[in-house]
């Protein structure tokens, strides 16, 4: 099965055009002040829309997703009428309700993060399955961490084992391209996301490990 990969947090033109020619489905672009990888409206704009447009140039199909953290409508409203990406990201505490409120007023594609820890923590996801594109499964993060995610955190990828997904979902933190296989492995992932396991430094991605993470991917 083709395993799929979104590489998160990029904040440069350069990045951005290698992870798609490394074959990188999805693009992450954040707006989270606290993050090493924040980005302005005008820069995930800026952005997004040079990596779509060489993405459609090479007959790619690669989507720009805006990660964003209990936003508010105000935000969203900025995030998609000047950034306009195919997918928004919710990375935070947001209700069933809330989503559900966000999808309705924005109309653009989301993907719900799930913090896990526990076997419950992926089951209890199940409500938001009718109300998302995607499920996004990440390790809830240590309690002194300052991001909700793009720490490094893992969880156990077994808690995934005869998941019954009832949307596309994917498998989120600590992956690098030294685990992603044995990750998708045991949680029997249709998709990878990576944020600072392609990192050499927090905000600062590496070309040759993006390179390394989804040439893994592919191989799996
Ligand atoms: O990457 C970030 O800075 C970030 C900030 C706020 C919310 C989400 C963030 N990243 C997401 O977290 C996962 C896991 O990160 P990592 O691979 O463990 O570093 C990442 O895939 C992003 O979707």
């Amino acid at each position: 099965m083709t395993i799929k990969a979104k590489i998160c947090g990029i904040r440069d033109d350069d990045t951005a055009r290698i992870a798609i020619d490394s074959g990188a489905n999805m693009l992450g672009f954040i707006s989270f002040p606290k993050s090493p990888r924040h980005l302005d409206i005008d820069q995930m704009a800026q952005l997004i829309a040079n990596a779509t447009t060489y993405t459609l140039h090479k007959g790619y199909d690669v989507k720009g997703v805006s990660v964003l953290v209990d936003p508010d409508d105000t935000l969203l409203e900025a995030i998609v009428t000047r950034a306009r990406p195919h997918l928004i990201q919710l990375h935070g505490h947001e209700t069933l309700e809330r989503v559900r409120h966000i999808r309705d007023r924005f109309k653009t594609p989301l993907i719900k993060a799930i913090s896990v820890e526990t076997r419950a923590d992926v089951l209890n996801a199940a409500p938001y399955e009718s109300v998302v594109d995607h499920l996004l499964f990440d390790a809830k993060p240590p309690k002194d961490a300052t991001l909700p995610g793009g720490v490094g955190a893992r969880f156990d990828w077994t808690l995934m084992e005869g998941y019954p997904a009832k949307a596309p979902w994917l498998l989120a933190g600590g992956l690098t391209p030294w685990n992603v296989a044995e990750a998708v492995s045991q949680a029997k992932a249709p998709m990878v996301d990576v944020s600072s396991g392609v990192e050499r430094a927090p905000g600062l991605k590496d070309p040759s490990l993006i390179s390394q993470f989804l040439k893994a991917v592919k191989a799996i």
